[in-house]
């Protein structure tokens, strides 16, 4: 079975966006959790955005199921993965600037740094994920750094499922028969919905994990209204 990790970048957007502490982000983990996720997802950026820092110190202290931290391996971000010592860490290739996660490592141009800091933390216990684009020398190089894990780069096919163009799950597929091959164990992330999700997790085997956040908000909040809206114009009326 896949298992589900929330991303909560988006519940701390909306958290500093007051600059307060609503809504409630560690509250809303152990909601989440509660509510059957089988893991939580953040991803810290250097100018801390979303998720603080801190958060994934304070988040460490409840999360029950499975604590994934991705980020860019610069200094920082390292030294805060080998503190808080997650379950999984997964290195994602993002410039500072960057809206969003935009592109996979190159496992084979980047093939010495990838293995001296996969080596870092699985030192220390902590399973090891890279971000990859579905490219089958990208999933050799992959295994070739050591990691324990790939998180496919979902977004060109969220992309193109949206357009009907449904054989985008191919090379998905192709990718994770290789990496099962190889001894790697496969996540998938990026742009995945309720729209995409089934096809997606029929199609690609050997499917460990997905990290949904950005979707999974926005459904929230959208299925959400029409209940709240009511309470609303229940409370008003009373
Ligand atoms: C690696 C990945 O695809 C997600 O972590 C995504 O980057 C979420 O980050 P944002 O919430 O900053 O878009
Ligand atoms: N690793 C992908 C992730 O955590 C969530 O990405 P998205 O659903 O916010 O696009």
């Amino acid at each position: 079975m896949t298992r589900l990790s929330v991303n909560v970048n988006k519940i701390a957007t909306l958290r500093n966006a007051r600059g307060g502490n609503v809504p409630d982000l560690v509250q809303c983990v152990r909601d989440i959790e509660s509510f059957g996720a089988q893991g939580i997802t953040v991803h810290p950026r250097p100018d801390e955005r979303h998720i603080r820092y801190q958060d994934a110190r304070d988040l460490k202290m409840v999360v029950t199921t499975e604590f994934n931290i991705e980020g860019n391996p610069i200094k920082s971000f390292m030294d805060l993965v080998l503190e808080v010592k997650p379950q999984q860490v997964t290195l994602v290739p993002d410039a500072v600037d960057a809206i969003t996660s935009n592109a996979g490592w190159d496992t084979l141009t980047n093939k010495d740094f990838l293995t001296e800091v996969i080596s870092v933390f699985k030192r220390e216990g902590i399973r090891t994920s890279i971000f990859v684009d579905p490219v089958p020398e990208m999933i050799d190089g992959a295994a070739a750094v050591g990691t324990d894990r790939i998180e496919l780069y979902t977004e060109d096919f969220a992309t193109e499922y949206a357009k009907g163009n449904f054989d985008a799950v191919r090379p998905y597929a192709q990718c994770a028969l290789l990496a099962q091959e190889l001894g790697l164990g496969v996540n998938a992330g990026h742009d995945l919905s309720l729209d995409n999700i089934s096809y997606f997790a029929q199609q690609v085997p050997h499917l460990k994990e997905v990290s949904i956040g950005h979707a999974l908000i926005c459904e929230s909040l959208y299925h959400g209204l029409e209940t709240v809206i009511g309470q609303y114009l229940k409370r008003l009326a009373e």
